[in-house]
C-alpha cells in the first residue's frame, strides 16, 4: 500500500506515524462502529482544504472515507485501524487550486466595484464594466467526488483572509447537507467546513443544538423536497430550486460583501445522467439551477460527454471547464447511502458523539475541528404529545390514502405532482408512523397575500419524527428537537418518503 510520497513508523500496535512528502495526500476509509484519531505531528495538511492544526487531534466516525492532503509535507500521527489506507502523490488538487485561484480573481474584481476602487492595471477584464463574482455550478456522474470538490473550493474561498463568506448550496436531497435527507438548502460559509463524519458532510448545523455547543454551527436555508430521487417529483424540485435561489438573492440585496464571494452549487448526479428514468428531467432542472442562482462558471467533473454538452447549451455565456475526478473518491453503494442517512437523523436529534479509538485516552479531543466539551455534542430531543388536529400534515402530490373504492363510481384519481394534499393520521396506513416531516415557516400573515400552493413556497424551519400514533385518542407523539417545545400547535409540516427509527 506504500505510495512513492511518504513513509509509514509504528509506534504502536493501534498508531503509526505517516511522513507524507510534499502533494502527497494520506486516504482513509472506515467501517461502520470504528473510529480514527488523526493528529497532526509537524507540517501542513489538510482535509478537503480545512486546515488541521499541528498538535490537535481530530477523530473521525461513522463510516468516515476521507483524505489528509499536504502541500508542503507534513508528519502525521494516525490511530485506530480503518479498513483501508494508503498514501496517494497522484491528486487533482493542483488543477482544484487553480480553478480556486480563478474564482478568486472574480471576488477581487467583483469587490473593487463594490468599493468603487479604481481597477488594477494588470486586469485582464477591466474592461468589463460590471465584473461578476463567481456563481460556481458542480455537475458530475455518481461518486465523482462533486460534494468533496465544492468543500475544497469553499474552503479555499474561506481562508484566503479576505473575509469571504462564500454560499454554499446543497441541490442534492439524497444528502441531506446540513439537516436532515430529502432537503435542499444553502448557507453562508464562514469559517473552513471540517470533515469528521459523512452524517455532517458540509458541517454542523445549528438547527439543534443547544445555543452554547451551536456557536459555530451554520444556519442553513432550507427547503424540503422529500425525497432522495430527482424522478420521483422534478417539477417539485424545480420550484424549491428556484425559491431556494430567490431567497439568496433577497439575502444578497441586503449583503453586498456576501454577494462578492459567490456561490459554489452542489448536484445530485442525476443531473448528469445522460440515460434513463433520471435523464428525463434533468436539461430542465439544469436550467432551473442556473436561471435561479444566475450562474457563470459550470464545473463538469471528470465526465467528457457532459462537458461537451454543457459546453454546447452554454459555453457562449459562461465558462464551462472541465476538471478531473480524484483517484481517491469511493465508490459509495446504496446501502452505503442508506446508513448514512440513518446516521443523519440520529445526528439530527441526537447530535455527534465519537468514542476515540482504543489505545487514546477518553479526553476533550476536536471532532472535525469543533470544540467538543466534556468529549461530547449530545443533544436533548424532545418527545411531545399533540393532538392530530394540532399540526397540519401534507404531501406533495402524492395519492391520498383513501382507497380507491371509497371514491365516487366512475371517478379516477387525478393528483397534481404540484397538489398539497391533506394527510389523515387517523387513516390506517397514512403513511405517518415514524415519518420524517418539515415544520414549514408560518405562511403569510396578511391574508390578501396567501394562495393556493403557498405551502409549497415556504421554507423549514425543523424536522420532527412521527414516533406513535394514538388512534383511538387521535394523539401522535412527536420527537422534534428541543427548541420546538411546545410550538407545535396550529403549525404545518410536510411529510415525504423518508422514514426514521432509533
Ligand atoms: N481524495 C479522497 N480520498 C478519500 N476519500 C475521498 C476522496 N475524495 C472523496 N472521497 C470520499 O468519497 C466519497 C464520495 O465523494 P463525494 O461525496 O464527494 O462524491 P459525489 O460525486 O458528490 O457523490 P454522489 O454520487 O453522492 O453525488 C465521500 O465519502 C468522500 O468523502
Amino acid at each position: 500500500m506504500d505510495g512513492k510520497g511518504q513513509t509509514e513508523v509504528n509506534i504502536d500496535v493501534n498508531t503509526r506515524q505517516w511522513n507524507l512528502e510534499p502533494g502527497a495526500e494520506y486516504r482513509f476509509e472506515l467501517d461502520p462502529c470504528t473510529s480514527l484519531a488523526i493528529k497532526l505531528v509537524y507540517g501542513q495538511a489538510e482535509i478537503f482544504g480545512a486546515e488541521l492544526a499541528e498538535g490537535n487531534t481530530y477523530l473521525f466516525g461513522l463510516e468516515c472515507k476521507a483524505a489528509v492532503y499536504t502541500w508542503q509535507g507534513c508528519t502525521i500521527e494516525v490511530t485506530g485501524l480503518p479498513s483501508t489506507e494508503y498514501v496517494s502523490d497522484e491528486t487533482p488538487m493542483h488543477a482544484y487550486a487553480n480553478v480556486h485561484l480563478a474564482l478568486e480573481q472574480m471576488r477581487v474584481r467583483a469587490l473593487r466595484v463594490v468599493h468603487g476602487s479604481p481597477p488594477s492595471s494588470d486586469d485582464e477584464a477591466d474592461s468589463d464594466p460590471n465584473p461578476d463574482p463567481p456563481r460556481v455550478l458542480i455537475l458530475g456522474p455518481e461518486n465523482s467526488g462533486k460534494t468533496t470538490v465544492s468543500k475544497i473550493l469553499v474552503n479555499y474561498a474561506v481562508r484566503t483572509g479576505q473575509d469571504w463568506v462564500p454560499m454554499l448550496v446543497n441541490a442534492d436531497p439524497g444528502e441531506g447537507g446540513w439537516a436532515v435527507p430529502g432537503a435542499i438548502a444553502a448557507a453562508p460559509i464562514s469559517s473552513p467546513i471540517q470533515t469528521s463524519t459523512p452524517a455532517t458532510t458540509l458541517g454542523c448545523a445549528a438547527s439543534s443544538a443547544p445555543t452554547h455547543i451551536s456557536s459555530n454551527g451554520l444556519l442553513p436555508l432550507s427547503y424540503w423536497y422529500g425525497h432522495a430521487e430527482m424522478k420521483r417529483n422534478p417539477l417539485l424540485m424545480d420550484r424549491l430550486i428556484r425559491n431556494l435561489g430567490e431567497n439568496v438573492s433577497e439575502r444578497w440585496d441586503h449583503d453586498p460583501q456576501g454577494r462578492v464571494a459567490g456561490l459554489i452549487m452542489d448536484t445530485p448526479s442525476s443531473f448528469a445522467a445522460s440515460s434513463g428514468a433520471q435523464s428525463e428531467h434533468r436539461h430542465s432542472l439544469i436550467k432551473a439551477c442556473v436561471d435561479a442562482f444566475r450562474i457563470n462558471v459550470i464545473l463538469v467533473v471528470g465526465h467528457e460527454k457532459l462537458n461537451v454538452e454543457m459546453q454546447r447549451t452554454y459555453g457562449n455565456r459562461m465558462a464551462v471547464v472541465k476538471i478531473p475526478k480524484s483517484g481517491g473518491v469511493v465508490e459509495l453503494d446504496a446501502s452505503y447511502r442508506e446508513r448514512v442517512r440513518k446516521y443523519q437523523l440520529q445526528n439530527y436529534m441526537y447530535g455527534k458523539v465519537l468514542q476515540p479509538p482504543p489505545g487514546l485516552p477518553t479526553k476533550t479531543y476536536l471532532q472535525g475541528g469543533e470544540q467538543t466539551p466534556d468529549q461530547t455534542l449530545s443533544l436533548a430531543p424532545v418527545s411531545s404529545i399533540v393532538g392530530f388536529n394540532d399540526l397540519t400534515i401534507y404531501r406533495i402530490g402524492e395519492e391520498t390514502m383513501a382507497p380507491t373504492s371509497a371514491l365516487p363510481i366512475g371517478a379516477t384519481r387525478v393528483v397534481s405532482e404540484m397538489q398539497p394534499l391533506l394527510v389523515d393520521p387517523a387513516q390506517p396506513g397514512s403513511g405517518l408512523y415514524n415519518a420524517v416531516l418539515a415544520l414549514l415557516a408560518p405562511p403569510n400573515p396578511d391574508e390578501s397575500e396567501r394562495y393556493d400552493e403557498e405551502i409549497l413556497d415556504l421554507p423549514v424551519v425543523g424536522y420532527l419524527v412521527v414516533t406513535a400514533l394514538d388512534i383511538p385518542n387521535k394523539r401522535m407523539t412527536i420527537l422534534s428537537p428541543n427548541h420546538w417545545q411546545g410550538s407545535l400547535m396550529g403549525r404545518t409540516a410536510i411529510a415525504g418518503s423518508f422514514e426514521w427509527q432509533e
